[in-house]
């Protein structure tokens, strides 16, 4: 049995001579929803390309539903919707002429749900018959969206998928996403910078940096099990904390540090004197697990 939807190991990528992705193993299981952290140039889209076999590895091993990645067979590629970063949609056609080319490949295409799309998301019948090259980038993006949600993919793999969105847009897409694809069992795995958004999503959040993934975690455990660890310097200076994140030096000369703690660590730090801990958001986690 494959538990596994995605599964890499000791995949490199390199662009001359510089490490990308620097021997990424990584599983991602069944119905996890993934949302996809790291700085700009940090290889999200890099990831992503590998991951799905549009572009070729330096080194390691990729499957995808148990194939290759590199040569998917046509009913697992079926199976996979992918929104990328950059459109990649033939905007010498109409948006439903690209539909209608599209259902003939995939052996599930919902209808329904595609009409229910286009008339939700603001495709008229004149928009749907104009040429896509003349759509805004936000109508283009949602047609993205559309062609990548109509098969009821069982892999959605989406590149930054409302950097063009308008907030509409966005909640539309994010309510899309919420009672329908996660709730019908779909493995998402989704790459943003719009942090509030991972947040109205109960879902893990993987971090890459220096070619790996850093950490992943339930972002909702993620946020309850870390603290910013701060007070009297000499107190701290002392302190060795198991899954520490960052050390932050002040200006004043004082410091913290970000770290995931366990139970027992917070009640040994609470009864610590001139130690404080506080809550930290979800930016004050990316800026320290990404630095
Ligand atoms: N075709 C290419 N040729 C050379 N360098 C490349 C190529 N594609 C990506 N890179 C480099 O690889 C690095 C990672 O790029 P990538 O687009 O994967 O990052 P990203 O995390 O998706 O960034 P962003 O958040 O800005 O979208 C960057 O330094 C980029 O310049």
């Amino acid at each position: 049995m494959i538990s596994s939807v995605v599964a890499m190991e000791g995949v490199a990528r390199s662009f001359g001579g510089r490490g990308v992705l620097a021997g990424i193993d990584w599983q991602i299981g069944s119905g996890a929803v993934i949302g996809l952290l790291g700085r700009n140039g940090a290889g999200k889209s890099t990831l992503i390309e590998c991951m799905l076999g549009l572009r070729e590895v330096d080194g390691g091993r990729i499957t995808l539903f148990g194939e290759p990645a590199g040569d998917l067979s046509a009913a697992t590629r079926a199976r996979i919707g992918y929104v990328p970063q950059k459109s990649d949609l033939f905007d010498w056609l109409t948006p439903d002429q690209l539909l209608a080319y599209f259902r003939t490949l995939y052996p599930r295409w919902n209808d329904y749900k595609v009409e229910n799309l286009l008339a939700r998301w603001g495709f008229d019948p004149a928009t749907r018959r104009q040429r896509i090259s003349s759509l805004s980038g936000g109508q283009q993006q949602r047609l993205s969206i559309i062609r990548a949600l109509a098969p009821d993919p069982d892999l959605l793999v989406l590149d930054e998928p409302v950097a063009s969105l308008d907030p509409v847009g966005r909640r539309d897409f994010l309510h899309e996403l919420v009672d329908d694809v996660i709730d019908r069992g779909t493995t998402v795995l989704f790459s943003t910078h719009i942090l509030s958004d991972l947040q109205r999503i109960a879902i893990d959040v993987a971090f890459l940096k220096d070619g790996r993934i850093a950490l992943q975690a339930p972002l909702d455990d993620l946020l309850e099990g870390t603290r910013r660890v701060s007070g009297d310097p000499k107190a701290l200076a002392t302190l060795r904390l198991d899954q520490e994140l960052g050390r932050v030096r002040h200006d004043n000369g004082a410091f913290s540090i970000v770290a995931r703690l366990s139970a027992q660590e917070s009640i040994r730090l609470l009864a610590s004197p001139g130690v404080r801990l506080d809550p930290v958001s979800l930016e004050d986690l990316f800026e320290e697990v990404t630095r």
